[in-house]
C-alpha cells in the first residue's frame, strides 16, 4: 500500500469512528463544570463537544458540536510567546520567563516570589503569558493587539478571526487576581511599561474567537514545524516552534500535563473556554471544543476524547 493510501484510510477509519468514540465520551460533560470565573464564559453550552482533525492537504474529518464558537483564552498563549520570540529572540524572552513547569494551577502566585530570579517559571502560566504579552512589539497597544491578531488570522487562515467583545469585557472587569500578579511583576522589574496597557493586550488574545477548525489549522503549522503545508510558506522558524511544542507537552494541560503525555502523548495546549489545541507532529492539526471542564481547567470530555483517539490510533510520541 502507497503511504497515500494508507493515510487515506486513517482517515476513513477517523470518519466512521469518531462520531461513535465522541458520543461515549460526551455523557463526562455533565460530570465537569463550566468556568465561571469570567462570567460570560459560564453562558457555554455544558453538554457541547466537537472535534476537527485535518491533514497536510486541507483534508478534514469533523464530529460533532465543532461549528461552535469559543474563545482561545489559554489555547493564544502559545502563539503570543511565537510571536514573542519573532520579535525579540530567546535570550530577550528567556530573560523574563522560564522554562519549567510548575506543577500549581494556572492563576497561581506561590512560585513568583518563592523561586528566584523572580521570573514567572513559564510561559504558559498566566504570570508568564502576562509577562509575554508586555513583550510583543508595536508602538502602542492597539498596535501590538493588532500585530498579534493578524499573526493568529494568518496561522488559522481566516481573516475574519476576532474577539468576543463580550468575554473580553468580562474578563476584565472580573481580572483581579491577574492585576495582582501584572503589578507584582512590574514591581519585580519583570513587566516593563504600562501595566493596564499589557493586560488589555493579554486580555484581548485571550478573547479571540475561534472555532475547532480554526484550531486545526493553526496546530497544523505546528505539526508542521512552522511551515504551511497547505501553502509551503515559513511562517515561524523551526526553532521557535520546537520550543513552543516542548512546552505544551510539559506544560500545555496545566498541572495535568504530565498525566495527559502519558494518556495521550501529544503536544496540546488548553484553554478555560474549553478548546483544546493539540497535533501529531508531520501529519495533522486537531482543535476540540467541550466547555465542561475537570478540576484542573481542562477540558473533561476533550480529554477523553483525545485518549481514546491516541490510544486507538496509536498516536502517542512516546
Ligand atoms: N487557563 C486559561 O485559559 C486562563 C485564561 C484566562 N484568560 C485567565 O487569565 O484566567
Amino acid at each position: 500500500m502507497t503511504q497515500a493510501h494508507s493515510h487515506e484510510s486513517e482517515l476513513d477509519l477517523l470518519k466512521r469512528q469518531l462520531p461513535i468514540w465522541l458520543a461515549s465520551s460526551k455523557e463526562l460533560c455533565l460530570e465537569g463544570k463550566v468556568a465561571s470565573y469570567i462570567p460570560e464564559l459560564s453562558k457555554a453550552p455544558q453538554e457541547a463537544l466537537g472535534i476537527h482533525i485535518i491533514d497536510q492537504a486541507g483534508h478534514s474529518v469533523t464530529a460533532g458540536d465543532s461549528g461552535l464558537t469559543f474563545t482561545m483564552q489559554s489555547i493564544s498563549k502559545v502563539f503570543t510567546l511565537l510571536l514573542a520570540l519573532m520579535d525579540n529572540g530567546e535570550d530577550v524572552v528567556f530573560d523574563k520567563v522560564g522554562m519549567e513547569p510548575t506543577g500549581d494551577n494556572f492563576n497561581s502566585m506561590l512560585k513568583l516570589e518563592l523561586v528566584q530570579p523572580g521570573i514567572p517559571f513559564n510561559p504558559l502560566i498566566n504570570a508568564g503569558a502576562i509577562a509575554i504579552s508586555s513583550l510583543i512589539a508595536g508602538g502602542t497597544s492597539e498596535e501590538k493587539s493588532e500585530r498579534t491578531l493578524q499573526f493568529f488570522r494568518k496561522l488559522a487562515r481566516n481573516d475574519s478571526l476576532s474577539y468576543d467583545m463580550a468575554v473580553y469585557r468580562s474578563e476584565a472587569e472580573s481580572a483581579d487576581l491577574n492585576r495582582s500578579m501584572a503589578y507584582f511583576l512590574k514591581d519585580n522589574g519583570v513587566l516593563k511599561g504600562n501595566v493596564n496597557e499589557v493586560l488589555d493586550i493579554y486580555f484581548r488574545h485571550c478573547s479571540i474567537s475561534v472555532t475547532c477548525a480554526d484550531l486545526a489549522r493553526m496546530a497544523l503549522v505546528l505539526a508542521y514545524n512552522g511551515t504551511d503545508p497547505l501553502t509551503g510558506v515559513n511562517l515561524i522558524p523551526r526553532r521557535y516552534v520546537q520550543i513552543a511544542k516542548t512546552f505544551m507537552v510539559t506544560c500545555g494541560m496545566y498541572n495535568a500535563s504530565g498525566e495527559f503525555a502519558i494518556e495521550v502523548g501529544l503536544p496540546a495546549k488548553s484553554g478555560v473556554a474549553g478548546g483544546i489545541l493539540t497535533m501529531v507532529p508531520g501529519r495533522y492539526g486537531i482543535g476540540v471544543i467541550g466547555p465542561s471542564l475537570n478540576p484542573k481547567g481542562n477540558s473533561i470530555a476533550g480529554v477523553h476524547v483525545l485518549e481514546t483517539l491516541s490510544r486507538e490510533m496509536d498516536w502517542s510520541l512516546f
